[in-house]
């Protein structure tokens, strides 16, 4: 379910959510990427960073993904990937993750209602996944150029926080490139910079890859659903589970 709790904000913050939707309505109308700099301030920015810190020295996060290192065939030494948790930030210590959470939701559900009678991008946002915390081990873990959403399972934006401070991207590495589709050869370059926000479009629009990191990378991210398209994903779940089901259809 989707419940953005909305808090009664005091006037500023309100004006600033605005202010931020609009940015996002115009980027992501015009280029399908938006990129919000310094977007709950140091302060709390630094007050999630040290609930995920303690997350990850209590143990919480899932190995990652094994990834053969670029040294190819020869020696099989893998290297683990991303490590990742899931959170509702309702979880005990993650209130300024929830409040995070609560404000991309706000942002999202009012730009959703601002925009030509309440679609963006002719979207009905209705929902949205739990919050994918993810941890690249500085040892040159990447990951591997991919679409969010390649089959129409239901997510229409991706919303990704990052969390690195003092982030130097040529000696640490780390780097978003998106190839949107569209932009002829241009690419997006985007830094994994501490309390930098980041939405784009999740389909086939935004290809996108993680370079090899060398210092540890913390972001957390965001899907949110279309109503529709998430409505028709779960029907073809559902049909497909009735079909291999079925006796004799192993
Ligand atoms: C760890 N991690 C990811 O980092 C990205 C991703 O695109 N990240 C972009 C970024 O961190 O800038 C993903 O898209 C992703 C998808 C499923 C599981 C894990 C995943
Ligand atoms: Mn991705």
């Amino acid at each position: 379910e989707f419940l953005p709790s909305f808090l009664p904000r005091s006037r500023n913050n309100l004006e600033e959510i605005d202010d931020i939707c609009r940015n996002v309505i115009r980027d992501m109308n015009l280029w399908g990427v938006c990129v919000v700099n310094n977007f709950l301030g140091t302060e709390k920015g630094l007050a999630v960073l040290d609930e995920v810190l303690s997350i990850h020295s209590a143990g919480l996060f899932r190995d990652g993904q094994l990834v053969s290192n670029k040294a190819g065939a020869s020696d099989l030494k893998t290297i683990r990937g991303d490590q990742i948790t899931w959170l509702d930030g309702k979880e005990k210590n993650c209130q300024n993750i929830g409040m995070l959470i609560s404000k991309v939701d706000a942002i999202i559900m009012r730009a959703n209602k601002m925009h030509n009678n309440g679609k963006l991008g002719d979207y009905t946002i209705n929902g949205r996944t739990k919050a994918m915390v993810a941890c690249y081990p500085g040892y040159g873990s990447h990951y591997v150029k991919h679409v969010d959403n390649p089959n129409r399972d239901g997510r229409c934006i991706t919303a990704i926080y990052y969390l690195n401070r003092d982030w130097d991207i040529t000696q640490n590495g780390g780097l978003l490139r998106i190839f949107p589709e569209g932009w002829q050869d241009q690419v997006a370059n985007i830094e994994p910079l501490f309390d930098r926000i980041l939405f784009f479009w999740s389909d086939r629009r935004n290809p996108h890859e993680v370079q090899p990191a060398y210092k540890t990378r913390y972001a957390i991210t965001l899907w949110y659903f279309d109503a529709e398209e998430r409505n028709e994903a779960c029907r073809r779940y559902q049909r497909d589970k009735e079909i291999n089901s079925k006796p004799g259809n192993s």
